[in-house]
């Protein structure tokens, strides 16, 4: 899969936001039976990074980018973006999630001018033009009139990406968005991404539960603690861009690996009360590719 060659639009808005959460809280269930989901999380996103959150399963990641995304709240604490605090969702924080959320009565193209149309923005013809170009971009020129049912899962997550760029946000959320993916269409769509990524450098927030795909993406880890969810360790990833696959080889990426899965290993462990440290074994039987 090659990213096809269409110009770049121009677009203020990529690269240039910064996002904090500063204390943040989050709980649900009555006062008898409840459970802290989020624990004082303090961490930022700088303007043009790809930040990648991992934790182990159930940790709380997901409510994390509900926060980010304004469909939730915080209890306490507060999140910011470009020091404005977030108090509901907003076209400026795009979402896209694991599974489809493409409407499936809507051809692709329908799909990605629905944002822009529902809301009235800008003149059909430009919001088509735009259209067009991203779907020509995420390789789906040829796409356009097809229903989400006629797209394979890879397909699916472009036309899912195109239907966000479109609004140009401030800041791309991504929880878990190749979840599910084949093993063969996963690399690809890692790779696929990673080009978008590169070509602008809208701020990224990428959450997986995948260790290697965290460190291939990313510019920074932010590893967190079994539920509640905290920050355990901040990871900067020290490889250069454009990111290619043979970079995952290198041993600076061993040991980055090595690191973050000790202590998510040992958060792991926590659920089920024991630790045992298997971190450096699982490091070493990794595949080398994400
Ligand atoms: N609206 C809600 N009401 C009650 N409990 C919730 C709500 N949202 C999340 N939770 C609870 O918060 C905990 C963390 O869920 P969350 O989906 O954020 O974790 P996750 O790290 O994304 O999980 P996974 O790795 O499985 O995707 C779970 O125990 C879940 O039941």
């Amino acid at each position: 899969m090659t990213m096809s060659a269409v110009p770049v639009a121009v677009d203020h808005a990529a690269g240039k936001s910064r996002i904090e959460l500063k204390n943040v809280s989050r709980g649900f269930g009555e006062e008898w039976a409840r459970e802290e989901v989020v624990q004082n999380l303090t961490f930022e996103i700088k303007p043009g990074d790809l930040t990648c959150i991992v934790g182990p399963s159930g940790c709380g990641k997901s409510t994390i980018v509900n926060l980010v995304a304004g469909y939730d709240a915080p209890e306490s604490g507060e999140i910011l973006l470009n020091g404005q605090r977030i108090t509901g969702p907003g076209k400026d924080r795009m979402v896209v999630f694991q599974e489809t959320a493409l409407m499936p009565w809507q051809t692709t193209f329908d799909n990605v001018v629905f944002g822009p149309r529902l809301r009235g923005e800008g003149a059909r013809a430009d919001v088509d033009r735009e259209a067009h170009r991203l779907l020509e971009k995420v390789g789906l020129g040829d796409f356009k009139k097809k229903f989400p049912s006629q797209l394979s899962g890879g397909m699916q997550r472009r036309a899912e990406l195109a239907r966000a760029l479109i609004n140009k946000p401030l800041l791309l959320i991504m929880d878990e968005p190749f979840r599910g993916l084949d093993a063969m269409s996963r690399p690809l769509m890692q790779e696929f991404f990673l080009r978008l990524f590169e070509e602008n450098r809208r701020t990224n927030l990428f959450v997986t539960s995948e260790i290697e795909e965290a460190i291939f993406l990313a510019d920074r880890l932010v590893i967190l603690s079994n539920r509640p969810a905290q920050v355990r360790a901040i990871i900067e990833i020290p490889l250069p861009r454009p990111r290619q696959f043979h970079m995952m080889n290198s041993p600076e990426v061993f040991e980055i690996k090595r690191q973050a899965l000790e202590i998510l290993h040992d958060e792991a462990m926590k659920s089920f009360g024991g630790t045992i440290n298997v971190g450096a074994r699982h490091a070493g039987g990794a595949e080398a590719r994400p």
